[in-house]
């Protein structure tokens, strides 16, 4: 996704709620009627229905937005195709206006209004009650309709949006939503579809032509210049390999073990396994070179570093300093079992100034906690010191050290963007949903983490996948994203068991997979 290459109209790409209604203002300004939308969406949801669901007795629950006029056209298409129907609304009906209004006049059957339980009876329940619009928490009938949606055993299709999401940040408002088993939503997927929880909320998640071109994607998102182009850096993304695939350092026949870079990783006196599984991923990840620099009185420690990482011990700082000289030394990642210490706030400052790629992590950031101790250096030292490219890959915990006004309120994909804008680095803030930010604005939000991966040592191993990357010049935001992709892919392919050990060890076999030789640019799941 470098600012060259033209990612506007990537199927991975996400809209916010209000970048989704700029695009209906658009296509609707081509020539393509409101009316004609809602009988597409409408239409393309009650396929969908149709083709996972035998036809049975579907309560379609509508609201009084657009969302709602989409659930008139779902009945009388369902009705249309030997389903029996319930429509309930919750609102009067000459309340409705605009496109819903209209579908609502072509619906032929009742209309009843919203009942506080689901009827047993129910074979399917279609929640058209609220999607873009959602603009306050759910309550009174609304809520207990939804809460006896959630405690019932009738399948759920939500249309756009589970009800109760917001769809710019996937946090349920006032914390109730309904749970669906599938979820149609319409152009492209939003934010709240992948941020947790509402991805958990969506079920499946269907993404349906409703007729809006392609071309009206180039002028959604951010300020315009005179040419009308758009500033990329506004731009959020669903992580996928067609995002940076063309970016990847593959190795070439040219090539020459400096030509694919060299990686330092710089380890700690007691936790010497972090630092180890950083180094090994490193290099698996095609690092023509690995060092694990350790002080003198700890190499015992490092005994069992893989033969193809070069250990080498220092002395005392100048040492240090000395054996990170050599500019040929293209990416330094240092907190890994670092510790957290005075004398790393001076490395990390030193290692930042030598201006390399660098990526930090664990210790590295809790270090510059602003409470840690009176004489500590504090997240706003370092963040004044970042001037080259640098990733911060922080969990929950370390990014609230770091960011200790952001962490308390904003959503997650918010959070990690301003994170990104304060310190000057890409952010990369772990979870089962990372979200990657750049401090230009752009953003991936990474979906293919399984569970297994919470598991020790497994974000040491991704720092060194990242900088392992980087070291080879790739820059360094598609490299963090890369790294949370084949992260994620390698303990899918793994499966149970995992350890952080086997993440290096079945790097090859994804790699395999994604080389341009398979012929393969894009995975959609
Ligand atoms: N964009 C497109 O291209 C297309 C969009 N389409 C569809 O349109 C949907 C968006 O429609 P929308 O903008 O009318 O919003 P929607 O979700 O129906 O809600 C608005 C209404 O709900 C109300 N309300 C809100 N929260 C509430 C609460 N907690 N409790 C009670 N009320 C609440 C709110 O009231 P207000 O805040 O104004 O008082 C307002 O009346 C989108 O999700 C998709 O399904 C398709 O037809 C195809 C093309
Ligand atoms: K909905």
């Amino acid at each position: 996704m470098s600012h060259t290459q033209d990612f506007h109209d990537s199927e991975f790409r996400l809209l916010t709620p209000a970048e989704m209604g700029r695009a209906d203002t658009a296509a609707i300004a081509s020539g393509i009627a409101g009316t004609v939308l809602m009988e597409n969406a409408g239409a393309a949801v009650a396929q969908a229905i149709m083709s996972r669901w035998p036809p049975g007795r579907a309560l379609v629950a509508c609201g009084p937005g657009n969302n709602g006029g989409d659930g008139f056209v779902i009945a009388r298409h369902l009705a249309a195709s030997g389903w029996q129907v319930d429509l309930a609304l919750a609102g009067e009906r000459q309340a409705l206006r605009g496109d819903a209004a209209w579908h609502a006049q072509q619906w032929q059957g009742d209309v009843s209004p919203l009942p506080e339980t689901v009827p047993e009876s129910v074979d399917l329940v279609v929640d058209a009650l609220f999607g873009a619009g959602l603009a306050r928490p759910l309550e009174g009938v609304v809520a207990r309709f939804v809460e006896s949606v959630n405690a019932g055993t009738a399948p759920v299709c939500a249309v756009d949006m589970p009800s109760g999401i917001d769809g710019a940040t996937g946090q349920a408002l006032g914390g109730l939503a309904v749970r669906a088993d599938l979820t149609v939503t319409f152009f492209r997927k939003k934010p709240g579809h992948v941020l947790l929880p509402g991805r958990l909320l969506c079920g499946e998640v269907a993404v349906v032509d409703i007729g809006i071109p392609a071309h009206v994607l180039h002028g959604l998102s951010g300020a315009s210049d005179e040419a009308g182009s758009v500033d990329p850096g506004n731009l959020v993304f669903e992580n996928d390999i067609s995002l940076w695939h063309d970016g990847y350092p593959w190795p070439s026949m040219e090539g020459h073990k400096y030509h694919r870079g060299h990686t330092v990783v710089i380890g700690g006196a007691v936790m010497a396994g972090a630092a180890r599984l950083t180094a090994t991923a490193a290099a698996r990840i095609g690092s023509g070179l690995t060092t694990l620099l350790v002080s003198q009185g700890s190499l015992p420690l490092y005994a069992s570093t893989p033969a193809s990482i070069m250990l080498q011990g220092w002395q005392d700082d100048a040492g240090l300093h000395s054996q990170l000289r050599d500019p040929r030394k293209s990416a330094i990642a240092v907190g890994p079992g670092a510790g957290v210490q005075r004398w790393l706030e001076q490395l990390v400052l030193h290692v930042l100034s030598l201006r390399r790629v660098t990526v930090l992590d664990a210790d590295a950031l809790s270090v510059f906690e602003k409470t840690r101790s009176a004489a500590s250096l504090s997240p706003s030292d370092l963040f004044r010191a970042i001037e080259g490219p640098c990733v911060l890959t922080p969990h929950e915990g370390e990014f609230a050290r770091l960011f200790p006004s952001l962490a308390a309120n904003g959503d997650k994909l918010s959070k990690t963007r301003q994170a990104a804008r304060e310190s000057g680095a890409i952010v990369l803030l772990k979870g089962a949903d990372t979200v990657i930010a750049a401090p230009d604005g752009r953003a991936v939000i990474n979906t293919n983490a399984p569970p297994t991966l919470a598991t020790g040592g497994a974000g040491d191993v991704l720092t060194g996948m990242i900088a392992g990357l980087a070291a080879q010049g790739m820059p360094v935001f598609e490299a963090a994203c890369a790294a949370a992709w084949l992260h994620g892919e390698v303990a899918r392919a793994f499966g149970p068991g995992l350890i952080a050990d086997d993440l290096p060890a079945g790097l090859p076999a994804v790699l395999r997979l994604i080389h341009p030789a398979s012929g393969r640019q894009g995975m959609r799941r």
